[in-house]
């Protein structure tokens, strides 16, 4: 991924409020000895009509964050909110019917159905709600995306930044509060990678969209307006206006606090030759879970 991010303009909502925040946002895998602290005591606020990245090193807790925030998982402590509405103790089918009213989701698979023809994978969820899309708001997403010309097309008949612009498009459709994009170019060659990253900007700087997006790439952060640092479950630091050089940097420091590597077989930080960077020094296997479509994925 090249490095390079172009200079853009925050978000037209800057200062319009907060889209989702948490207080004290706990969360604990297992019980006993075994207990895993993903999240400790997590406050954070979303500002509504920016785009913040989530970075980390592995384990860290991004993506329990982004689940406990999109109410795809439970809390053991602590309280969620998506705009002024607590999600933390809505009942299951509160929260559902909240997630695919009120939220997008992005995820590295694009997760589109394959009998269905773009422009069909695009309304599905809202479909699914039995909701009519805004006309002119579909057609200034398919545009912005530039999808026109691919509406008939079924996803094997796209290329994979094609796809992932349907898996855009499908995640704006109902004009969520909230988009979460979990590494949603992790799938993607640079360039690919690079365009959807630019439709997520201009959906937050021409659209008036909030997105969420977990990444461990320094320069897709670099498109964010705000990056946060995960370390151990908790926000240890944070980024405004970052570059990947910057963002690397940052990232470094964790790998060093983490291992020393003495034997100079290279270190947990390495960057790929295209400017990707991986905590590990390798590809990162693909280990997102899959999700349904419809924006109100289950839990595995
Ligand atoms: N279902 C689960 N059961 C037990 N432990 C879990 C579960 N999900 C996550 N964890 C643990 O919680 C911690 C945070 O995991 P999480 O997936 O949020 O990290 P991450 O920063 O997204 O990692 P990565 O960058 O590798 O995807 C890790 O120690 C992980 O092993």
């Amino acid at each position: 991924m090249p490095t390079a991010a172009p200079e853009h303009a925050p978000g037209r909502a800057e200062a319009d409020g907060i889209a989702a925040r948490a207080r004290a946002l706990t969360k604990a895998y297992g019980s006993g000895e075994t207990t895993v602290l993903a999240l400790d005591a997590v406050d954070v606020d979303i500002a509504r009509g920016r785009f913040t990245a989530v970075m980390g090193p592995s384990g860290s807790g991004k993506s329990t964050l982004m689940h406990c925030l999109a109410g795809l998982d439970t809390v053991s402590a602590g309280q969620v909110w998506l705009g002024d509405t607590e999600i933390t103790g809505l009942k299951e089918r509160d929260l559902t019917r909240l997630r695919r009213d009120r939220i997008g989701f992005m995820f590295q698979s694009f997760n589109l159905i394959p009998t269905l023809n773009a422009a069909e994978n695009i309304t599905l969820p809202m479909d699914i709600a039995g909701q009519k899309p805004d006309q002119k708001w579909l057609d200034e997403v398919i545009d912005t995306l530039g999808l026109r010309d691919r509406l008939n097309h079924r996803p094997a008949q796209l290329s994979g930044g094609q796809q992932q612009r349907v898996a855009c498009a499908r995640a704006l459709a109902s004009r969520p509060e909230l988009i979460f994009a979990d590494e949603p170019t992790g799938n993607l060659d640079s360039r690919a990678g690079l365009e959807v990253l630019g439709f997520l900007r201009q959906a937050v700087d021409n659209l008036g969209q909030t997105v969420v997006m977990v990444t461990h790439d320094p320069g897709a952060a670099a498109h964010s307006d705000l990056v946060l640092f995960l370390a151990d479950g908790r926000i240890v630091d944070e980024m405004e206006r970052p570059t990947a050089e910057a963002v690397l940097e940052r990232m470094k420091r964790f790998d060093t606090l983490r291992a020393p590597f003495a034997d100079g077989k290279g270190s947990p930080g390495d960057v790929r030759p295209d400017g990707g960077y991986h905590p590990d020094g390798g590809p990162r296997p693909d280990a997102s879970p899959e999700k349904s479509p419809e924006g109100s994925p289950d839990k595995d």
